[in-house]
């Protein structure tokens, strides 16, 4: 490994990400650690030049104060105690912008003598040599979405070792235009990867069919992948590894008291035990912007480094209510139209998130003359920074206007088009 490290253990605090990415920021590698880190756990980690232990309330559980262990202030690292009371060190972390900057500075360069050496470069260098490592000459599975974090994986992997990897790509016929077309293409045809796309749409839409109620059809969705995944999965020989678009915040995001509460909502979990993988997760110490850097720094394009975050189910949950072929295609077009029409007004990479939303509901219009009776496509743009709330984005009336005529005129089966002014609250971001 090529990088100095800064060590946050946590005890508690809920800003123990927002100072490991303010310090890798800084040009500093940062890991956060359970607080009960042994002397044994602490001398395999390489490179160490600090350790900050990041109190507060949160270290008070069930009236127990919890401390780091002698292993920690018997090192001989240099250590920061910060609202951490008997440990001096600093009270707090200073409010204002710039003296927190300074106070985290002096400690990780001044004291820590810490080099400005984590860059994707290394970082990429480091992990192909640790894949390397890990996997030999044996053979590595990857169920490849397209989303960011799987297809990151699967670039780097590639990288690292090249055939040995066999990626699976599942169309279920949930995806957005064009997106499988550009798996194969980035994967297959200019990665040159062993690539296994599969075409599940008929039966994902079978499975599907008369299904409404929309907890009902996530389930669907989910277990139907995993058995399509798993048939792939035993057709193959010699497996032993399974590669997962695993990122930092899945592993930190539920540790208030420690990290050792790995999440498992990102893994193609449910998988047979028989099927007896061992994980490689290369991406499990990056945040998500660090993540597309990466994804950038092996050659990605940037509409998939990029792109906005699009539900697990895919548009089966903007095709409302019992999912049927012409109302999916609706969705998709529709989409397509928006994604266009935003990427040509400048708006891509501004907004945060927008689609299209098609009911089960028709109304009548009129077309060349005649009575028509279709549906309507709900679009909906919207900004949020943490997903818990989201604003409505004010898009320009003549955009709106635009895109309306366009979807009228281009996608089959549609009359009408609504604007949805819901903010979150009371609103969710998706319909369903
Ligand atoms: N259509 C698909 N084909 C193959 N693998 C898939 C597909 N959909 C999901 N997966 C796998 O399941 C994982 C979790 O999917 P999820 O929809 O939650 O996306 P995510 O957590 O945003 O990750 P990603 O950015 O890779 O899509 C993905 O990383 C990928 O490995």
């Amino acid at each position: 490994m090529k990088q100095d490290m800064i060590l946050i253990l946590d005890l508690g605090s809920e800003e123990n990400a927002r100072l490991a990415r303010e310090i890798r920021a800084m040009g500093v590698y940062t890991e956060i650690h359970p607080h009960d880190i042994t002397a044994v756990e602490l001398a395999a980690l390489p490179g160490v030049k600090g350790i900050v232990l990041n109190g507060g309330p949160n270290r008070v559980v069930d009236g127990v104060s919890i401390d780091a262990g002698a292993a920690v202030y018997e090192s001989g690292l240099p250590v920061l105690a910060v609202n951490h009371p008997g440990h001096g060190g600093l009270a707090a972390w200073s409010e204002n912008a710039a003296e927190r900057e300074a106070q985290i500075r002096e400690f990780v360069f001044d004291t820590c003598h810490a080099e400005k050496n984590w860059n994707m470069e290394n970082f990429i260098a480091d992990q192909i040599e640790l894949v390397r490592r890990q996997v030999g000459d044996r053979k590595v599975l990857l169920a490849l979405s397209g989303g960011v974090d799987s297809s990151v994986v699967a670039a780097l992997l590639i990288k690292a070792i090249g055939k040995q990897l066999t990626c699976v790509h599942v169309n279920h016929g949930l995806l957005r235009k064009g997106e499988p077309e550009q798996v194969v293409q980035v994967f297959r045809d200019e990665m040159d990867a062993n690539l296994i796309y599969v075409d599940a749409v008929d039966r994902f839409l079978d499975k599907l069919a008369g299904v409404a109620d929309p907890e009902q059809k996530r389930k669907i969705i989910g277990a139907e992948f995993i058995r399509v995944f798993e048939e792939q999965a035993r057709k193959l020989e010699g497996i032993e590894f399974l590669a997962q678009g695993t990122i930092y915040p899945d592993i930190i995001e539920s540790g208030t008291k420690t990290v050792k509460a790995v999440k498992s909502h990102h893994n193609v979990g449910g998988l047979p035990e028989d099927l007896n993988f061992e994980l490689v997760e290369p991406l499990k110490m990056l945040f998500k912007d660090e993540v597309r850097a990466c994804g950038v720094a092996l050659g990605l394009p940037d509409s998939m480094v990029y792109r906005q975050p699009f539900p697990g189910p895919g548009l089966g949950v903007r095709c409302l209510g019992a999912i049927t072929r012409e109302r999916l295609e609706a969705v998709r077009e529709s989409d397509a139209i928006l994604r266009e029409e935003f990427a040509a007004a400048g708006l891509e990479g501004k907004v945060w998130q927008y689609f299209t939303v098609v009911p089960y509901f028709k109304s009548v219009g009129v077309h060349d003359n005649a009575r028509t009776f279709d549906w309507p496509v709900i679009l909906r743009a919207v900004n949020t920074v943490d997903a818990m709330t989201a604003t409505v984005e004010d898009v320009p009336f003549a955009l709106l206007q635009k895109i309306t005529a366009r979807i009228t005129a281009e996608v089959k089966g549609v009359n009408r088009v609504l604007y949805d002014l819901t903010p979150k609250p009371t609103g969710t971001i998706e319909w369903e």
